[in-house]
């Protein structure tokens, strides 16, 4: 796989720092996670492919092991607030006086510098402040955060990944590791480019809720069928929209112009009420096939058993059962091999990867009888 031979030290944290990780388990890297101890359960869901170290870095000793995981690995992937990795003394100069080829990930909501980098906050924060969720909502209706997807996810675990690989690449060259500041503000707007280097040809122009691609166009929205569910139309091109039409069995002579904006609310209640005479299965026999660019609004467990997805085995089940998308994209010669097993419980591997990173067996024991790591392989053998 493309990360092999890869070395990760992942300091746990919520949901963007664990989606990175995976990325980078699922593409081949070798990632540890550091937990904390005295934790009964991890709230990673994204731990695939992962081994779980538990360490207390609230004492020098667990400071040492964990300078010593980092000597020997490509990255240090932190999820904390500004401040709080020099305060443990594991900040960047630290570690990267000690393994200049070491790439040290910080993932923080607001950066390393600004009047807020040390202030918490979540997905829904970090997307207000990037711009982007001003512009999300239907008109007339106060702006919503698409699940925590667009800052946690797409600006930050993505885009950190992105990050890592890049700096491996240059470390290629260059022989040198490097800070990597990910801001999710920074991050969420960067993926969000489109929305300011496309004002200038009025995409936006109206207010939220009222543009072609924000909910204001009746071509390009959702629709419920008679049977509760729903469908997506994206038909924008004039081409793909008179096939549209003509798959609702209307007559373009009757209705408004495409783009006449302010016919958009009947053309809306028009679509709206043709929609509801027949099942989302139905309109699928009349779209499936078509440039009308009409698809089934899908549930996380329809997904799997739709042809198109089945035909790619574009979501996995797990040995576990659990339903979830495969990695992506797909590369033709070094793909992706996301692990099968259960995810690991937390110091579930601490004796076998402190053995692995030098540390012998008396060593071990002594920081398993103080209390610095934490060993739960007995838990894993249940
Ligand atoms: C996980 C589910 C989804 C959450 C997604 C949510 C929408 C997000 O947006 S997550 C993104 C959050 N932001 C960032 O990641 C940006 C960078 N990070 C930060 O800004 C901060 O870390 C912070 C604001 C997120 C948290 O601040 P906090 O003060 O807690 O921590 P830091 O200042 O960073 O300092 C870390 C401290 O920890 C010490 N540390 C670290 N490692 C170790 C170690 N190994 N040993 C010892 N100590 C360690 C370090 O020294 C620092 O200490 P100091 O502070 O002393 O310096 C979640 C969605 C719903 C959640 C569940 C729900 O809330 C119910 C339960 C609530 C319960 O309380 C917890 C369990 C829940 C089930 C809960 C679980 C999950 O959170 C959810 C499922």
């Amino acid at each position: 796989m493309a990360l092999a031979g890869v070395r990760v030290i992942e300091l746990a944290g919520l949901a963007p720092a664990p989606f990175c990780g995976m990325i980078l388990s699922d593409f081949g890297a070798r990632v540890i996670r550091v937990d904390r101890t005295k934790v009964a359960m991890t709230v990673d869901t994204q731990a695939r492919g992962k081994q779980s170290v538990a360490l207390n870095l609230k004492s020098p000793k667990g400071v040492a092991v964990l300078k010593r995981l980092c000597l020997q690995s490509d990255v240090v992937l932190e999820p904390y607030r500004k401040g709080v990795m020099e305060k443990m003394g594991l900040g960047p100069e630290d570690l990267i006086k000690e393994n200049p080829r070491l790439i040290y990930a910080r993932l923080t909501g607001y950066g390393q510098s600004g009047s807020y980098a040390k202030a918490a906050g979540h997905d829904i924060n970090y997307l207000a402040m990037s711009g982007l969720l001003s512009m999300l909502g239907r008109s007339s209706e106060k702006p919503y955060a698409p699940l925590n997807l667009v800052a946690d996810f797409a600006g930050g675990g993505l885009m950190c990944a992105f990050g890592i690989v890049l700096a491996l690449l240059e470390r290629s060259r260059s022989g040198q590791g490097q800070i990597i500041d990910a801001s999710m503000v920074e991050g969420a707007a960067y993926v969000g480019s489109f929305m300011w280097k496309s004002r200038s040809i009025g995409l936006w122009n109206r207010p939220r809720g009222e543009n072609l691609l924000d909910s204001g166009a009746p071509f390009y929205d959702t629709y419920r069928t008679s049977d509760g569910k729903y469908v997506a139309v994206g038909a924008i091109e004039p081409q793909f929209y008179q096939q549209l039409i003509q798959g609702l069995g209307l007559d373009d002579t009757d209705l408004p112009s495409q783009m006449s904006v302010t016919d958009w609310p009947q053309l809306r209640q028009t679509f709206t009420q043709v929609f509801a005479t027949k099942t989302q299965a139905e309109w699928g026999q009349i779209f499936d096939g078509t440039d009308a660019c009409v698809t089934p609004v899908l549930s996380q467990d329809e997904v799997l058993s739709h042809s198109h997805n089945q035909a790619r085995g574009s979501f996995l089940k797990d040995s576990q059962g659990e339903i979830s998308p495969r990695p992506a994209p797909v590369l033709s010669r070094s793909p992706a091999e996301p692990c099968g097993s259960r995810d690991p419980f937390i110091g579930e591997h601490t004796r076998p990867v402190l053995k692995e990173y030098g540390f012998d067996q008396a060593q071990i024991e002594q920081l398993l009888s103080a209390g610095i790591v934490e060993c739960n392989e007995a838990k894993a053998r249940l």
